[in-house]
């Protein structure tokens, strides 16, 4: 089977600082200022083409840090990412220019692609109509809502026809019609056997589109294997979690981090 996602050893630091001033003094100066942060810890994972992946995991487990690593937005500070072929980022925030039109974030996001004016022509009606902006399009990115920003990052991915879509907590934002709709689009990717990374905290929705599971817990990955392996173990941890007191999921917390 032809590998479409290689990650090896990933990991991604952060600095930590108290104070801005720590940060700038960090910069400038020779001397280490904040304290190191480890959003993912050696990483390892691997996707077939034509793989359905779901990334589960608690808050703050290194789901968004992994996509924007795959996707290219974000550098790993070390490990190796193999991507093959071209991969699109959807999520709420990612890479719209707040200061223009949507119009305008189409077509840069088009020529960043290397797409051709005749090609740029081709596409933005087709955009435009799947986003359902109407006339919103010609308005500035910041004034839209968190789903109108959704729905044309979604318009845009969608439509440059990616080989591998990472779709970040789209749907979780915006009407149902256009969950449903963006879930049909990517029914369509499925059945060309494109590669698709899906985050969401609907299992329900994890249940229904992924075919593997790769579980990240406080950056690290807990289990990774076939929905039907990983998915009942996470929702009877997550229910474990649910339930546990604020002192406890420290005390959880911590014990994780030791055993590493
Ligand atoms: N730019 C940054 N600087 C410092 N820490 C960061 C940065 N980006 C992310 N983090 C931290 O890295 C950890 C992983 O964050 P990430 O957003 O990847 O988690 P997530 O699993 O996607 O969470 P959620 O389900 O809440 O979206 C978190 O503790 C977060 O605070």
């Amino acid at each position: 089977m032809e590998k479409a996602i290689k990650v090896k050893n990933v990991s991604k630091k952060y600095k930590l600082y108290n104070r801005n001033k720590e940060r700038v003094l960090d910069l400038i100066t020779p001397k280490q200022y904040g304290e190191d942060f480890y959003a993912l810890s050696n990483v390892n994972f691997e996707a077939e083409k034509g793989d359905i992946v779901g990334f589960v995991g608690i808050n703050g487990s290194g789901k968004s840090t992994l996509s924007n690593i795959l996707a290219g937005i974000v550098p790993e500070t070390s490990g190796t990412v193999e991507i093959n072929g071209q991969a699109s980022l959807i999520a709420v925030s990612a890479g719209l220019n707040n200061q223009l039109t949507g119009r305008d974030n189409i077509e840069l996001k088009l020529l960043m692609l290397g797409l051709n004016k005749d090609k740029i022509k081709e596409l933005e009606p087709h955009i435009i109509e799947f986003s359902e902006l109407d006339k919103f399009i010609d308005q500035p990115v910041k004034s839209y809502s968190s789903g109108m920003k959704s729905r044309l990052g979604f318009a845009i991915s969608v439509n440059v026809d990616p080989d591998i879509l990472i779709i970040d907590e789209a749907l979780s934002v915006g009407d149902k019609a256009f969950a449903e709709k963006s879930l049909n689009k990517m029914k369509e990717f499925k059945e060309q056997g494109k590669t698709m990374i899906f985050v969401s905290h609907s299992l329900g929705q994890m249940k229904e589109f992924c075919e593997k599971i790769l579980w990240l817990e406080f950056g690290k990955v807990k289990d990774f294997g076939t929905v039907e392996e990983v998915l009942p173990k996470y929702e009877e941890f997550l229910n474990k979690y649910k339930k546990m007191s604020k002192k406890e999921k420290t005390d959880y917390r911590e014990a994780a981090l030791t055993r590493r």
